[in-house]
């Protein structure tokens, strides 16, 4: 048993300080103060939660102790929602084999068919984006039904995002040619009056306050530098700019307005959501997504508006992500990435607002700081942009996906590689094995940084909650266990146990059907359906032997295992939080 000793020497935090003495491997409470911590090896101390005890840490010391397992599985099975890829994934690769990163294809006329959304599914994609920008309600609708209807038949575990259109100043397109040349010297005009069709040098801009604060001599970038003007007249509310740095205009191309190297911030009114988006997220929440991505936030305020809305109009949970794609973002990240349940680093739109060579700092500081706060963070954009024309990518860009993945993302995302790509599904692939060579490149070297956790907890409960999980993972990795698996209603645990990266894959037992899709974004975390009970020894034994059944789980693997099953009975009183090691027998 001493080999668990550095894991659990010493325990700190508000209840006291817990040392635990391997050669005093007895029932034994460390208590100093209240409330107590049990570390026992006796399943029978699990009875005395309700005495002031706040966590148990229960470890099987025999491994001969394994668990008997049910004879009749059959009844079981039906109840687990293992999802067909994972499970294949884990009888292919073994545990260590399995996708940490969680893949993220935005769908688009490339990949729309029931048999497209398929193969991506089978190619690994854990959420499917739709982007409300693009094409109609009606579209988005249908297709959201295709994946829920493949989800239920085909045993597929894909959630569902929607992405608001949001309010940004850009170009209207006017069915012009995809894009459009941009000379050096030409003089174009840039008006929010209405245009008939395509004038010469003339671009109509989406918002009638576009020009607002801009003087003569400004500085008028396109999409972040697609092409650059100077503005050298201001008639009403119209510019004429002269091109300084020739290139393109693509469809719905952004505006950014530049003076003496620095962005001029524009109070224009434009709501972050529009009605149109209001319409979009009703028509999602009917549909039953299970994230709605926010483009364009501010601040905080407008995360926790969205959230109170949706918790008044939705039966069940959506998890409202914060997309990080202007410099009034970057300003309130922290309050930002506290208020939502997640972070999309859209560095698309990001790059109009800030200089191209901050972006990896900002990606690199975003995804650290949701890993403090425990908020799961996608990166998305142009991961593998020359895939929409070419069938393979260029080494910068697998370089940059790889980068991503070191930084512990939790998602990678697709964009118009999927969409409108000719190589989506090999783009996935692309993902996927950058990911997993990756991952395992960075437990073999032993290059898993460790996370000096800020505490995210308040309340106590909340607290042991995550010094329980940080001193879990520590166990596993020191212990080199199988897996981990964690019992879990509302997903918490389960992601306080992902926050440390640990390098067994985590499987999260949930009876919520929305915690399930939830926990689709976390890194490293297999969510699993199963009926639970408040009988934690019982739960264990039925999930084990319906994996056993299933061939996926086998003699002698080790398991660590996290139970924050409350049950009803003593919902009022204090979580029922454990650590336990079993073998399987
Ligand atoms: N549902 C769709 N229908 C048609 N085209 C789409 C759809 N979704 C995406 N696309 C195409 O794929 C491209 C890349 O998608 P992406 O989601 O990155 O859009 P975007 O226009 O850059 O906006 P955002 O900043 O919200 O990501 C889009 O420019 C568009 O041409
Ligand atoms: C994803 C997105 O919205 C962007 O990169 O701008
Ligand atoms: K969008
Ligand atoms: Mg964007």
């Amino acid at each position: 048993m001493a080999v668990y000793g550095g894991s659990l020497a010493v325990w700190h935090g508000h209840c006291g300080r817990v040392s635990w003495s391997p050669s005093r491997f007895d029932s034994k409470c460390f208590g100093l103060g209240r409330p107590r911590i049990y570390l026992s090896p006796s399943k029978d101390v699990m009875g005395r939660i309700g005495c002031g005890v706040r966590a148990i840490l229960q470890v099987d010391v025999d491994s001969r102790q394994g668990l008997s397992f049910g004879k009749d599985t059959r009844e079981l099975d039906s109840a687990l929602g293992l999802d067909v890829v994972s499970e294949e994934e884990l009888r292919e690769k073994g545990f260590l084999g399995m996708r940490k990163t969680k893949l993220v294809c935005t769908i688009g006329p490339s990949c729309c068919s029931s048999e497209e959304l398929e193969r991506l599914a089978l190619g690994g994609m854990n959420v499917a984006r739709l982007n409300m920008c693009h094409n109609t309600r009606e579209w988005h609708c249908e297709v959201i039904r295709k994946i829920k209807r493949l989800n239920e038949e085909k045993g597929f575990c894909v959630s569902v995002m929607i992405d608001t259109e949001g309010s940004q100043i850009h170009v209207i397109d006017h069915g012009s040619p995809s894009s459009v040349k941009v000379e050096e010297g030409s003089v174009w005009f840039f008006t929010a009056k209405k245009i008939d069709g395509c004038l010469p040098f003339t671009v109509e801009a989406n918002y009638s306050g576009f020009s607002e604060d801009i003087e003569v001599g400004d500085e008028l970038l396109i999409d972040g530098g697609m092409a650059t003007f100077e503005v050298i007249e201001k008639i009403d509310g119209d510019l004429r700019c002269k091109c300084t740095d020739c290139g393109l205009f693509l469809p719905r191309a952004k505006f950014s307005f530049w003076r003496d190297g620095k962005l001029v911030k524009q109070k224009y009114e434009l709501p972050t959501l529009s009605p149109k988006d209001w319409a979009d997220i009703d028509s999602g929440i009917t549909e039953g997504v299970d994230f709605i991505a926010m483009s364009f936030v501010n601040d905080a305020d407008e995360v926790r508006n969205l959230k109170t809305y949706i918790s008044t109009k939705s039966t069940k949970p959506i998890g409202v992500l914060a997309k990080i794609e202007s410099l009034e973002a970057l300003r309130k990240l922290g309050d930002i990435v506290e208020a939502s349940d997640g972070i999309m680093i859209a560095r698309g739109d990001l790059g109009v607002e800030i200089p191209l060579e901050h972006i990896p700092a900002v990606q690199k500081e975003i995804t650290s700081i949701c890993r403090q706060l425990n908020k799961p963070v996608i990166v998305a954009s142009q991961l593998l942009e020359s895939m929409v024309e070419y069938p393979t990518p260029t080494r910068a860009e697998v370089a940059d996906v790889s980068e991503a993945v070191r930084q512990y993302a939790d998602g990678l995302m697709l964009s118009g590689e999927s969409a409108i790509g000719l190589y989506g599904e090999k783009a996935l692939s692309i993902l996927r094995m950058t990911s997993n060579r990756m991952e395992s490149w960075s437990r073999q070297e032993n290059r898993q940084s460790n996370l000096w956790p800020r505490q995210v907890g308040v309340a106590l409960p909340d607290r042991i909650a995550e010094q329980i999980c940080n001193c879990a993972v520590e166990m596993a990795n020191n212990l080199g266990v199988d897996s981990i698996f964690v019992y879990t209603k509302h997903g918490q645990m389960a992601s306080l146990l992902s926050r440390n990266r640990p390098y067994s894959p985590i499987f999260a037992f949930t009876d919520t059907d929305s915690t399930r899709m939830a926990l689709n974004l976390r890194w490293g975390v297999t969510p699993l359906l199963l009926n639970l009970t408040d009988d934690i020894e019982a739960n264990v034994a039925k999930s084990i032997s319906v994996l056993k059944a299933k061939g996926v789980v086998g003699e002698g693997d080790s398991i660590l295992v996290v139970s924050d099953v409350t049950p009803e009975s003593r919902a009022t009183s204090t979580a029922f939080q454990s650590i336990q090691i079993k073998t399987v027998s």
